[in-house]
C-alpha cells in the first residue's frame, strides 16, 4: 500500500505537487492520470525518494522510503529507463542492484526472462533501444519480487508486442495482490488495464475514482439517432431544445443525444413521425471522459485539440 498525506512539493513560488492525500490499494492497477506537468513524477519520485516533500509524507507500507531496510524488495519503480549505467551489461546492472538490497541472483536469470531480454542479457545497456531500455527498467522493479511497483508511462517504446504484455504483466500483477500504480497518457491503455483511477491537475487531486465511474460520468454517453433526412431530424433536435435535453450534431444524418434511454428517443421520434435508420447508445471512450474532467487542468495545450461541433438549422 502507498499513503500520500498532505504530500507537497515546492520549486520556488511553484507547487508542482500540492497537498496531495490518497492511498493506493494492493489487488488493483492504479492508473496516475494528468496532463503535462500535473506532478506525477514528482508525485513518484517522492514516493521512491529520491525528492524530499516540502511538506506532508509518502509512505510505502506505512514508512518512508528512507527507512526501508531493503527497499527494493518492498517496491520496484520504473521512472526513467534510461537512468542506469551505458557500459554495464542488462545482467551486470541488475545483478549490482541484487547485491546492494539483499537480492538473491537467481532472480537475475528470472527476471530477464520475464520481460523477454535473455537474448541481448549480455549487451551493454547503453546501446538498448528505448523499448529494451524499458523492458530493463521493468526487470529492476520486478527484481526485487516487491509487493508495490511504480511505472511511470511504462508504454513508452514499446512496440505492439511490448504494450500486449506489459498489459498482462500489470494485470497479472495486481491479481497476485499487489499494489500497481502506473502514470500514463494513453488512455485507450489505461481503459483496457486500470481499475482505479487518480487524476491529478496543476498538483491537486482533481478525482479518485474507478475507470466505469468515470466514463458514466461523461456527458459524451450519448443516444445516437440516425435519420436519413436532416430536415426531419431537425424536428427531433428542437423539441428536445424545447426540453432543455443536451443534444448535438455528429453529422448531418446524426444527432447525440445526452441523458435519455433509447426508448425515449425511439418513442419520441415515431410521435413526431421522424424516420430513423438507428437508434443506439454510445458510450463514452475513457480519452472523453478524461478530456472533459481536466480541461480547466491543462497547462500547456495546443488549440486543436477540441474539435469545434457542428451545428444544422439551429
Ligand atoms: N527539478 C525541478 N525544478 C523545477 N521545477 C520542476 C522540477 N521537476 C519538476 N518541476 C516542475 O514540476 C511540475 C510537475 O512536473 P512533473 O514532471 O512531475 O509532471 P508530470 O505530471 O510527470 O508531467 P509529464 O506528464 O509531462 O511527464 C512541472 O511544472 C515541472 O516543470
Amino acid at each position: 500500500m502507498i499513503t500520500l498525506q498532505g504530500l507537497t512539493k515546492r520549486y520556488g513560488e511553484h507547487a508542482a505537487v500540492d497537498n496531495l492525500s490518497l492511498t493506493i490499494s494492493a489487488g488493483r492497477v492504479t492508473g496516475f492520470l494528468g496532463p503535462n506537468g500535473a506532478g506525477k513524477s514528482t508525485t513518484m519520485r517522492m514516493i521512491m525518494g529520491l525528492d524530499s516533500p516540502s511538506a506532508g509524507h509518502a509512505l510505502v507500507n506505512g514508512r518512508p522510503y528512507s527507512r526501508l531496510s531493503h527497499p527494493l524488495r518492498e517496491v520496484g519503480a520504473l521512472l526513467d529507463a534510461k537512468a542506469l549505467h551505458p557500459g554495464r551489461s542488462a545482467r551486470a546492472h541488475l545483478k549490482a542492484l541484487a547485491l546492494s538490497n539483499g537480492i538473491p541472483v537467481r532472480q537475475i536469470d528470472e527476471v530477464i526472462e520475464t520481460v523477454g531480454l535473455t537474448s541481448v542479457a549480455e549487451r551493454r545497456a547503453g546501446s538498448f533501444s528505448l523499448g529494451m531500455s524499458q523492458r530493463l527498467g521493468i526487470a529492476a522493479a520486478l527484481l526485487g519480487d516487491p509487493g508495490i511497483v511504480m511505472f511511470d508511462e511504462p508504454v513508452n517504446g514499446l512496440d505492439p508486442d511490448g504494450v500486449l504484455w506489459i498489459r498482462g504483466l500489470m494485470r497479472g500483477l495486481a491479481a497476485e495482490g499487489r499494489t500497481v500504480f502506473v502514470s500514463s497518457h494513453l488512455m485507450s491503455e489505461m481503459q483496457l488495464t486500470a481499475d482505479q483511477l487518480v487524476v491529478i491537475g496543476k498538483g491537486k487531486l482533481i478525482t479518485e475514482t474507478t475507470v466505469k465511474q468515470l466514463i458514466d460520468s461523461s456527458s459524451m454517453n450519448a443516444v445516437r439517432a440516425r435519420g436519413p433526412e436532416t430536415t426531419s431530424l431537425q424536428k427531433l433536435q428542437t423539441r428536445l431544445t424545447e426540453w432543455q435535453v443536451p443534444v448535438r450534431w455528429e453529422s448531418a444524418n446524426e444527432l447525440y443525444i445526452t441523458g435519455l434511454t433509447v426508448e425515449k428517443v425511439s418513442d419520441l421520434a415515431y410521435e413526431l413521425g421522424v424516420r430513423l435508420h438507428e437508434v443506439r447508445t454510445v458510450e463514452a471512450s475513457l480519452e472523453q471522459a478524461y478530456m472533459e474532467l481536466t480541461a480547466d487542468s491543462i497547462e500547456y495545450g495546443s488549440p486543436a485539440s477540441r474539435p469545434a461541433r457542428a451545428t444544422y438549422g439551429e
